[in-house]
């Protein structure tokens, strides 16, 4: 099973340091991680580092695949303006750095992705004409189609209607149990982080507040401190953790 593991992780842009000394235990496959922090916090660049785009002091370490591309991207914008419709965008995620031959296969994970995220019927569909929430969909199927053992995205559901934020998170946490796969997802909404995920990875002004079990940290104390909010964590009536926030401080 894939794991991920922070080593004192640090990234900068020229010569601004934005991310300093982050260190995570080790992140298993088979497991939702909410990336949570307040804006600037440093959260997309943290993908960045993981990604190897940045520079930066520490080590990601990457063990238990044996894929050549472990880690899949879907970042905040993709502001598709290619022209190409929906299953041929997906179709091209796929088949970034394999063999140029398209395989049934291929085709195969193309139709699985769309199909799984209820985008089928927008195949056809050149992507320069959808919505906001549908681009947003379609470029977690770009990310999902290429089979990643490490799946990050960032702010998957800030486009989408509630129903949608709803049934993709819950369609990420299906996939990420049936396939093994780690999935870290940056979010805002972190009411969808105690629901969704099994872990939470706090950051604040590029640096680690906390990370762990989620219900161990999204605690009214770090909401305070970290978020500038009064809020309290009750169970539902099923017994889910909901969070009720009070007031902005
Ligand atoms: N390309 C860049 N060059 C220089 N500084 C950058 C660049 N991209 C981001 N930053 C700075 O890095 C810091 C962290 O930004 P980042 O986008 O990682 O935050 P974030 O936590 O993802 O924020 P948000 O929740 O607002 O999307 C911010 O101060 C931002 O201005």
């Amino acid at each position: 099973m894939v794991t991920l593991t922070l080593d004192r992780l640090s990234a900068r842009y020229g010569r601004r340091q934005i991310l300093d000394d982050i260190s995570t235990p080790p992140l298993h496959g088979g497991q939702v991680v909410a990336l949570l922090g307040p804006n600037a916090a440093g959260k997309s660049t943290l993908f960045r580092r993981i990604l190897g785009l940045l520079e930066g002091d520490g080590e990601v370490r990457i063990t238990g695949t044996s894929s050549e591309r472990p880690v899949a991207y879907m970042p905040q914008d993709n502001g598709a303006t290619a022209v190409l419709t929906v299953y041929e965008a997906v179709l091209l995620a796929r088949m970034q750095g394999r063999r140029l031959k398209v395989a049934d296969a291929d085709l195969k994970e193309v139709d699985k992705a769309l199909a799984a995220l209820g985008i089928d019927t927008l195949a056809g569909r050149d992507i320069g004409n959808l919505s906001g929430g549908q681009r947003q969909l379609v470029g977690a199927a770009q990310a999902l189609v290429q089979s990643p053992d490490i799946l990050l995205l960032d702010e998957p559901t800030s486009a989408l209607d509630l129903h949608r934020q709803i049934s993709l998170l819950s369609i990420l946490r299906r996939l990420a149990q049936e396939r093994n796969m780690l999935i870290i997802a940056a979010l805002h909404d972190l009411g969808h982080a105690l629901r969704f995920a099994d872990q939470a990875l706090v950051i604040e002004s590029g640096r680690l507040v906390d990370c762990g079990p989620c219900e161990q940290v999204v605690t009214p104390q770090m909401l305070r401190h970290t978020f500038q909010v009064e809020a309290r964590i009750e169970p539902c009536s099923q017994g889910r953790p909901q969070l009720i926030v009070e007031a902005a401080i």
